[in-house]
């Protein structure tokens, strides 16, 4: 399928709540309607849990809601391990990691995987997403976040109109998100992807790695209100594309 053969409109964006670490946010996450929650097995990030955390939290999810297992540059044989332990998870990349390291990691494809592509805030810095997407063909999909210190969650948006007219890849746009930007970031990016999901941590936390369950359904219904505005008006998306 080709990004010009789908029609936006007709999809709904999935949600994933990234950065949790405590059993009160997976389900608050799930009762808001979350379609994933992430776990940073990332040891310098402020919402660090260890593999065997991440799948007691884990447990608390309900059929078809999916654990994300986030990793930044770490070697291989701990990914495998850690994904015995939380066989439903999805992975995420969002080191340095190369196209083959990411492969390597996700059992050869075994496991369903996606790479963080960390775009410069800076305007002039340049950032060749199709590029990128090429380099990372394997990837289920791309989760497009701001470049900032420490790899990520760090509550920064980088400016969206960068993206190409036409990705042909299924998106997952992050960075510095919250209920107040997001249903714009869905009506900038949706119409230049096949698929597009919203993935937040900061935007919806009280403090790092301890969640706000009324942002996070704050957060929920204005992606809900996004896809509704969408479907009444396709004019949106073009009026910004
Ligand atoms: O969340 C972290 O602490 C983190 C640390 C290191 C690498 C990645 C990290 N999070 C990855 C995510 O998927 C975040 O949800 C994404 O960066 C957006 O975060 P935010 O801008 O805080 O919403």
């Amino acid at each position: 399928m080709t990004a010009a053969s789908h029609n936006p409109l007709s999809q709904r964006t999935r949600i994933k709540i990234c950065g949790l670490t405590r059993e009160q946010d997976v389900d608050a996450a799930v009762q808001a309607g979350a379609d994933a929650v992430g776990f940073v097995l990332y040891p310098k990030s402020p919402r660090f849990v260890d593999a065997k955390r991440a799948a007691q939290l884990a447990l608390r999810l309900p059929p078809f809601v999916t654990p994300v297992l986030l990793f930044v540059n770490e070697p291989t044989e701990n990914v495998i391990a850690a994904c015995e332990q939380v066989p439903a998870a999805m992975l995420q990349f969002h080191g340095d990691e190369t196209p083959e390291q990411c492969r390597a990691a996700s059992g050869n494809g075994a496991r369903p995987w996606m790479r963080a592509a960390r775009i410069p805030l800076d305007a002039a810095q340049p950032f060749d997403l199709i590029k990128f997407a090429t380099l990372h063909e394997q990837a289920r999909a791309l989760l497009l976040d701001a470049h900032v210190e420490g790899y990520g969650g760090g509550g920064k948006a980088f400016d969206w109109s960068r993206l190409p007219p036409s990705v042909n890849a299924h998106l997952v746009l992050s960075g510095g998100l919250t209920p107040a930007n997001v249903t714009d970031g869905i009506v900038q990016v949706r119409p230049r992807c096949r698929t597009l999901a919203v993935d937040v941590s900061s935007g919806v936390e009280a403090a790092k790695g301890v969640k706000d369950p009324e942002k996070i359904h704050q957060f929920v219904a204005a992606v809900r209100a996004a896809d509704a505005l969408l479907a009444r008006c396709p004019n949106a998306l073009l009026s910004t594309t």
